[in-house]
């Protein structure tokens, strides 16, 4: 694969930092990658594991002649990094992110970052609960959706450029705008994360009840909440904080339709149930069949490491 950038500065380093940086280097995407993040114990744990061709020790230094800037930090401080980086950009420069919220993160950025200088904000739609430097691997991003939210009037062949690295990660690459992805995402991510925190929430009260019989009988479904459970507490604290109309819009209609499924199971209302599981069922069926499901055992594309 040929090589997209010169220069690439990943600003934070830990899942989504980490598995970009292997990801380039199994592509051959980059010449040079630099990195910076906050922690000192961090920066020594990316030297020792050899994550970035150059760790820095601020990220003015990381972002020096960098043609690529990916802030890889959690929604809620993109713009007070990119205040900190923008001084410091090399003109013509890109500088994207890999935050969960676009609008908010559009809105933090935007304004610190100087004339000539590419904003591509964009979001891999691809994790797992673990979090940290040394949680990233080559393949996260192979068959994931990765989407780009250019704001009005950016460079095309800037675009296209940064098309090509999430391309050569292995992603297939889409263009959205900023509202509808954050409505999109509090449907499909951000409601969902919430609901499984509350679920275990009240599994580990119930627990105070009935001793540890919650866990230690706990099934696939409840485990598969304890696996969304267990995310970053930074990370999601900040996505409610910034997608907060979305998720709010989204909660109430999932409030709604909880009530009405609680009103049927009290009445006995079975054809309501029955009816109800039947449209969700053909739902799942529809994204196997649709080949959207790279979990799914039916595309022999394996299981995902996590
Ligand atoms: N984890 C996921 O599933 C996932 C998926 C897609 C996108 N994202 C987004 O990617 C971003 C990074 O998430 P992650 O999962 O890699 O998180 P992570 O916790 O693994 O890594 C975040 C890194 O940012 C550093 N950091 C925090 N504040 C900083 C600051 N002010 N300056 C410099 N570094 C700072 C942390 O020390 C850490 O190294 C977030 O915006 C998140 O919304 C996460
Ligand atoms: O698989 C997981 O652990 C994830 O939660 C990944 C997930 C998601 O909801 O799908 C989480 C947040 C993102 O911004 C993108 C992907």
């Amino acid at each position: 694969m040929a090589q997209v950038y010169d220069r690439v500065a990943l600003i934070g380093l830990g899942l989504i930092a980490s598995s970009l940086f292997w990801a380039m280097k199994r592509g051959g995407l980059a010449g040079e990658v630099t990195g910076y993040a906050r922690s000192d114990e961090t920066r020594a744990t990316a030297r020792e594991i050899g994550l970035c061709d150059r760790v820095c020790d601020s990220a003015a230094e990381a972002v020096k002649g960098a043609d690529l800037v990916v802030l890889c930090v959690p929604v809620g401080v993109m713009g007070a990094v990119a205040a900190e980086i923008a001084p410091h950009l090399a003109p013509g420069a890109t500088v994207t992110d890999v935050g969960s919220v676009k609008a908010d993160v559009i809105a933090q950025v935007g304004p610190h970052l100087p004339e000539g200088v590419h904003f591509i904000p964009a979001h891999p739609l691809a994790g797992t609960e673990h979090s940290g430097p040394r949680s990233g691997f080559a393949e996260l991003f192979d068959n994931r959706w990765c989407l780009l939210v250019p704001v009005e009037g950016t460079d095309k062949d800037a675009i296209a450029r940064l098309r090509a690295l999430w391309e050569g990660a292995g992603a297939n690459v889409e263009e959205m705008d900023a509202e509808h992805h954050d409505l999109v995402l509090a449907v499909t991510s951000h409601a969902p994360h919430l609901i499984a925190y509350t679920m275990v929430g009240v599994a580990d009260d119930l627990r105070r009840v009935t001793d540890s019989e919650v866990i230690k009988y706990s099934a696939a479904g409840f485990r598969d909440f304890t696996r969304i459970a267990a995310s970053d507490p930074t990370m999601w604290r900040d996505v409610f904080l910034t997608n907060k109309d979305a998720t709010l819009e989204i909660l109430g209609r999932f409030t709604e339709e909880l009530f009405a499924l609680q009103r049927a199971i009290r009445t006995g209302d079975g054809d309501h149930l029955h009816a109800y599981f039947t449209r969700t069922r053909a739902i799942r069926r529809g994204i196997i069949e649709a080949g959207q499901d790279t979990d799914a055992p039916d595309f022999g594309r394996g299981a995902r490491k996590s």
